[in-house]
C-alpha cells in the first residue's frame, strides 16, 4: 500500500487548478506526472505531500486520509523536493542534507549514528559528498538541485515525490538521477517536462490537461503521436520500443517555419 488521490480537486483565485484526479501509485514504481506548464502538475504534486489540503476528494496514506494523520508521520513517510527549493539560512550543503533527518528527531533526542547513516549515504547516492562543505549559496543551481535531492533520501521516505527534478542539471546528471529514483526501492512521484526521459525512465505515465487526467499508462501506451499532438500541440514521430522494450523515443517534427537550416556563422565565438 502507498499513496493514492481518490478523485482530488483544488482551487485557487477562483478558479479549478486539479480537476477531480484519481491515480493509485503501485509499490516501488515510478510514476511520471506530464502535462503542458500550467496543467496543474506541481498543485497535485503538493496535495499528494499534503502540503496543501484538497476542496475535494481525498489524499490517501496505506488507505488512510492523510489530512487525519499527524505531520510527523507523514513527513517520516513521504519526502517531497519542489520546483526552486532553496533555503534561506546559510547554511553548508551537509545542513541541507541533515534537515531531512528532523521528521525522524524524537522530542528527546535522535539517534545520531542512524542520523549520520542517512545523511552520509544520501550525499554518496547523488554524487554531493565533495559538495559537502560548501555553503548552499555558493552551489551551481546543478548542484543545489542535486544536494536537495540528497536531503529528501536522508529522510529515508517510502514515496519520493519530486517536481522538474531535471531542470537545471546537464545531460548526464539527469540520466543519473533518473536512474537512482528508478533504482531505489522507493515509490516515486516525478513530474517532467522531458517525454524522453519520461519514456526512458518511468514504468507509467499521467497526463495532466487543465487539472485533468487525460491519459494513463505505460510510457508506450500512452506517448503517442496523437496525445502529443492533442495535449501539446506538436507534432511529432514516436520510435517503439527505440529506447528499449516497450520504451519509445520521440522526435519532435518542428513546423517548417522554425526549421530555418543552421547557419554557420552564427556560431562562429566573436572576436
Ligand atoms: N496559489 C495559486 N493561486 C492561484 N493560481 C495558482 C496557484 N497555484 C497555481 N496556480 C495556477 O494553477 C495552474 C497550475 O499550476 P501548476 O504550477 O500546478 O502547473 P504545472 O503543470 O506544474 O506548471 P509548470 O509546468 O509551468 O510548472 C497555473 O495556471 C497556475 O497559475
Amino acid at each position: 500500500m502507498t499513496l493514492a488521490a481518490r478523485e482530488v480537486s483544488w482551487s485557487a483565485g477562483g478558479r479549478l487548478i486539479v480537476d477531480g484526479v484519481s491515480v493509485a501509485l503501485r509499490d516501488g514504481e515510478t510514476l511520471g506526472l506530464l502535462g503542458p506548464n500550467g496543467s496543474g502538475k506541481s498543485s497535485l504534486l503538493r496535495l499528494l505531500a499534503g502540503l496543501r489540503g484538497t476542496d475535494g476528494g481525498a489524499v490517501l496514506l496505506d488507505g488512510r486520509e492523510l489530512r487525519t494523520l499527524r505531520r510527523g508521520e507523514v513527513a517520516r513517510r513521504v519526502a517531497v523536493v519542489e520546483q526552486q527549493a532553496s533555503t534561506e539560512v546559510d547554511l553548508t550543503a551537509e545542513q541541507v542534507v541533515r534537515l531531512g533527518r528532523i521528521p525522524h528527531r524524537g522530542s528527546w533526542s535522535g539517534d545520531a549514528d542512524a542520523d549520520a547513516r542517512a545523511v552520509e549515504r544520501a550525499l554518496a547516492e547523488t554524487g554531493t559528498s565533495a559538495l559537502r562543505d560548501r555553503r548552499w549559496r555558493t552551489l551551481s543551481g546543478g548542484e543545489q538541485q542535486r544536494v536537495q535531492i540528497a536531503r529528501a533520501l536522508a529522510q529515508e521516505p517510502r514515496e519520493l515525490l519530486l517536481d522538474e527534478p531535471t531542470n537545471h542539471l546537464d545531460v548526464r546528471h539527469q540520466l543519473d538521477l533518473l536512474a537512482l529514483v528508478g533504482r531505489l526501492p522507493l515509490t516515486t512521484v516525478v513530474a517532467l517536462h522531458d517525454l524522453n526521459l519520461a519514456a526512458l525512465f518511468c514504468d507509467r505515465v499521467i497526463v495532466l490537461r487543465a487539472g485533468r487526467l487525460v491519459s494513463a499508462g505505460r510510457p508506450a501506451d500512452v506517448l503517442t503521436p496523437a496525445l502529443i499532438a492533442d495535449v501539446y500541440e506538436v507534432a511529432a514521430e514516436v520510435l517503439p520500443d527505440a529506447a528499449g522494450p516497450g520504451r519509445p523515443a520521440i522526435r519532435f517534427l518542428a513546423p517548417s517555419a522554425y526549421a530555418s537550416p543552421p547557419d554557420a556563422r552564427s556560431c562562429q565565438p566573436s572576436r
